[in-house]
Order: structure tokens, then sequence, then C-alpha cells
């Protein structure tokens, strides 16, 4: 059996007071919310009032980033041992915003995840294709590269700890969702690769999230896939009562 998780992203919106008001209306929105995992990834300036707003609840907290090393002349960055002394648990890796405008490629996201399982940090390590690879047929070889550059000597046992997110950057922030049908296809590949790479049992229980213009209405259908494991939502999750009918969704579902 593996968990249902569904995570938003905020990406670069929410002040510290903008965080702490969300969660006074979300809290109370999702405290009956049992068998779903629920992750908020936020900004590393509303990383404290996250953390400290959700303590003893069942809402855990991400990163959007993290450098890999532990600390030096790195201007401008947060290292994993600042996330953890903040009591993050979480940290989201491969955004394709992060792949396209700020130059990641998959080995500096295999060094961040490494270091974040090495911190004791969760990643969710984010993968999917662009329109024009969907559209050359090249779907497959992109996620298939992403999938074995990001994990590059990550264990079996140290997948326990992962989070997959395919996300058709076509997808993203565009309100075109990939229908489920075509976003079950990818998510069975993935699955099959896992089961190359890591065997039957560790693929069997990977959380593999969906992302892409995933709200309110097209959540429950998306979700109900067999290998769509949650969603990692974008602007949807900025807003507690749509966050929550997601939540729930992900919630009325076993896997
Ligand atoms: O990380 C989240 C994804 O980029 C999806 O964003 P979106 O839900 O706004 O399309």
């Amino acid at each position: 059996m593996r968990k249902v998780i569904v995570a938003g992203n905020w990406k670069m919106n929410k002040t510290a007071k903008e965080a702490g008001e969300f969660f006074a209306e979300f809290k109370p929105l999702v405290k009956d919310v049992k068998n779903a995992g629920i992750i908020i990834g936020a900004p590393f300036t509303a990383l404290e009032t996250a953390v400290r707003e959700t303590k003893g609840t069942n809402i855990k907290i991400a990163a959007e980033n993290m450098n890999a090393k532990e600390s030096g002349a790195y201007t401008g960055e947060v290292s994993p041992l600042m996330l953890k002394d903040l009591g993050v648990e979480y940290v989201i890796l491969g955004h394709s915003e992060r792949r396209e405008y700020y130059g990641e490629t998959n080995e500096i996201i295999n060094e961040k995840v490494k270091s974040a399982l090495a911190h004791d940090l969760k990643p969710i390590l984010c993968i999917g294709e662009k329109l024009e690879e969907r559209e050359a047929n090249t779907t497959e070889d992109v996620v298939k590269s992403q999938i074995i550059g990001g994990l590059k000597d990550v264990t079996a046992d140290q997948m326990a700890n992962v989070i997959l997110a395919y996300e058709p950057v076509w997808a993203i922030g565009t309100g075109k969702t990939a229908t489920p049908a075509q976003a079950q296809e990818v998510h069975a590949f993935i699955r099959s690769l896992l089961t190359d790479l890591f065997g039957a049992q560790v693929a069997e229980n990977v959380t593999v999230q969906y992302g892409g213009s995933m709200n309110d209405g097209n959540a429950a259908e998306l979700i109900a896939q067999k290998d769509i494991d949650g969603g990692l939502v974008g602007g949807a999750s900025l807003v507690p009562a749509k966050f929550t009918v997601i939540v729930k969704a992900g919630d009325a579902v076993t896997k």
C-alpha cells in the first residue's frame, strides 16, 4: 500500500504574514483528514511561520529548493542544515521552473537529492516533459533520463523517503491539464521504470504525484487513476478552500 500525498507549491507567493493567515483558515478545514498526507511548499521567508503554525497538526512543510552544500561562500543560497534547523521535513527539487530559469541539470538535481536524503530531508523530485518533447514523442525518454539522472546512487532503502512528482511542463500554470488517461500512461511508465531500477516492492510503494493545473474540479478524477498518488499543486494551493477540496479528494482514495 502506498500513501496518497497532496502537496501545495506556493512558488514565489505569500509573505510570512499571508502564510499565517492561510494556515489559520486551512488548519480547521483539514483537521479530520486521516489517510492523505498534506504538505505545503512555502518560500524560504515563510518557512519559519509555516513550521510554527503547523506544529502538532497533520500538515508538513516543504522548502521549494535548497543548495546541496552544508555551508560556505554561496551568496543567496540556503543549505539543508538551515532547513533542518527550522523544522522543515520535505524539499521540492528539480521543479521545471528551476530547470528552465536557473539552469538546473539532472546532475545538479541529483546532488541536491542525495544531500537532502543525507540530511534527513525528504525530496519531492519533479520530472516532466516540455510540449515540444511530447510532440516529438520523446516523453518517455525525457522522463527516464530525469529519473535515472536525478536518482543516481540513491538506494532502494532511501526510496522510502522519496516522492516523485510528474509534471508535464505544458500543463503547469496553463490551465491545460493532462487528461487522466494521458497522465496515467506516464505514471504507469514511471512505475515500470522504478521497478527496473529498484525492484517491484519499492516501485509499488513510491508515491508518484501528478502536477500541472490540478484544481478542485479535476483532482478527484486524476487521483482516481491507478498510479497517480496525489498531486503537486501550484495555483490552487494558494486558496485554502480550493486546496482543501483537492486534499479531500486524495483522502478519499486508497492505493
Ligand atoms: O509545482 C506545481 C506545479 O508547477 C503546478 O502548478 P499549477 O498547479 O499552478 O499548474
